[in-house]
């Protein structure tokens, strides 16, 4: 049988190198070659010959003889009902292959990609493992050719075409049905250690397998850090928020220390997008979230929801009094003023409080209690706070946080909450340090 070398490549260019270096030596040396390649690798293989001499400007040998077969056309040849049939490729590969044996113009070169052609998809229209078995069975029909007719084939791969470590059963069984084994990027003609390059090139597609499967958790990764994180903010989000609240409440229930869960919505935010934008209403999020997170411990959870509602878990509270404070002190902070952009941005919050275990028993029943008890902030005005309440949780007294610095300070200064709450006076002693 004659010689039937496979050759492994992960760069395009250094493919094109190969193959110009193994079709150039045949031409250059009066013999004939076929090359079966994809038509961007065929275009580019002969602009290559072309370039040392070897073809003219219509793709003609200049000396020996030159046939390129477009891999994309030979495919549909030699497919039968999505698989490789033996008497097909026999009438078209096989055909090509004796015209050129018996032109009897030297010796036959051919270099094919059509094998990995049905490796890689999407060119190929079949996938993992059907085209796996596929090219395993185009390589067989290449040796049954080997045995008939006086040719030398060059098969190419690209290590792409086994990304996984699951593919390296056929990968060897590629290199088994060749004579020998090229490793990628490191093509010389003139190496005989076989063995060596064999276990070059399956080292090769281990180390290449293994960084896709690197690449690939990292995108695993990424995407979980993208499903548990707000992107805006990069707070938690619903998610991670749910799954803390049913461990801080296990751990609640342990330790028998309470915990508290703030809902926190953003008063007349909406008027900040409509009227500076929705880019400006971004900067005004994340800054909302810095400030959130610099009332709570590291142990606690600032979350956002969604749109401008965002949640606190306090865990482990010594003193219940303490979270009428906190929530105090956020109202408070989040009526100062924020810089967006190049201007001062005003807005508020409202604010729900419940209590575990005293409020709710599950997670659920505490959200409500804290969504409830947020609009009934919302209904009381602006930068208000109020406790889980009848009917929330029967015999518990609603209370009225407004922030100490209440409205806005200057008068031009925010015209949004002028317009919204006009009644509103504004104690300037509080709001002198904005
Ligand atoms: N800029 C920005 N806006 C958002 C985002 N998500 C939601 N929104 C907007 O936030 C607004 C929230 O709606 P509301 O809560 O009704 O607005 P609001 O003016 O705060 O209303 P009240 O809570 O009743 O005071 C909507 O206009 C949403 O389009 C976001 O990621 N970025």
């Amino acid at each position: 049988m004659g010689a039937h070398s496979v050759q492994f490549y992960e760069d395009d260019a250094f493919l094109i190198r190969g193959l110009s270096d193994y079709v150039g030596a045949a031409l250059a040396g009066g013999d004939s070659a076929i090359a079966v390649a994809t038509g961007d690798h065929l275009a580019r293989l002969e602009k290559s010959l072309a370039h040392r001499g070897l073809l003219d400007d219509h793709g003609n040998a200049l000396r020996g003889a030159y046939t390129g077969l477009d891999a994309d056309l030979q495919l549909p040849l030699f497919m039968e009902d999505g698989r490789p049939d033996e008497v097909r490729f026999r009438n078209s590969i096989g055909n090509a292959i004796l015209d050129a044996t018996e032109a009897k113009m030297g010796h036959l070169y051919v270099c094919g990609e059509m094998a990995s052609l049905l490796f890689a998809s999407p060119r190929c229209p079949l996938s993992p493992p059907i085209s796996h078995a596929a090219a395993l069975h185009v390589e067989r029909y290449f040796n049954i050719l080997l045995m008939k007719f006086p040719f030398t084939l060059l098969c190419a791969y690209p290590l792409s075409a086994f990304p996984s470590s699951d593919d390296t059963t056929t990968f060897h069984k590629v290199c088994t049905l060749h004579t020998d084994v090229i490793p990628a990027e490191s093509y010389d003609p003139s190496t005989q250690r076989e063995t060596l390059q064999r276990t070059i090139a399956c080292l090769q597609q281990q180390a290449y397998a293994l960084s896709r499967e690197v690449f690939d958790r990292k995108l695993v990764e990424q995407a979980l850090r993208e499903v548990n994180v707000d992107r805006l903010t990069g707070l938690p989000n619903r998610n991670v928020f749910q799954d803390r609240l049913d461990l801080d409440i296990r751990k609640s229930a342990r330790s028998g220390l309470p915990l508290a869960l703030l809902f926190i919505d953003l008063d007349h935010f909406k008027e900040i997008n409509d009227t500076r934008g929705h880019e400006a209403g971004d900067q005004l999020l994340k800054q909302v979230a810095g400030r959130l997170r610099g009332h709570v411990r590291d142990t606690d959870t600032v979350a956002r929801l969604g749109g401008d509602e965002f949640t606190i878990t306090l865990s482990d509270l010594h003193d219940v009094i303490l979270v009428t404070d906190i929530a105090q002190k956020i109202c408070d902070d989040l009526s100062r003023p924020f810089m967006v952009g190049e201007e001062l941005a005003y807005i508020s919050a409202s604010i729900g409080i419940t209590i575990y275990p005293r409020d709710a028993a599950t997670a659920g029943d505490l959200l409500r209690n804290a969504d409830q008890a947020m609009y009934r902030s919302k209904e009381r005005g602006p930068a208000t706070s109020t406790p889980c309440s009848p009917p929330m949780r029967p015999m518990r007294a609603s209370m009225n946080i407004r922030p100490r610095c209440w409205p806005p300070a200057a008068p031009n200064c925010a015209p949004a909450w002028r317009r919204a709450w006009p009644n509103r006076t504004c104690t300037r002693a509080c709001c002198s340090a904005w």
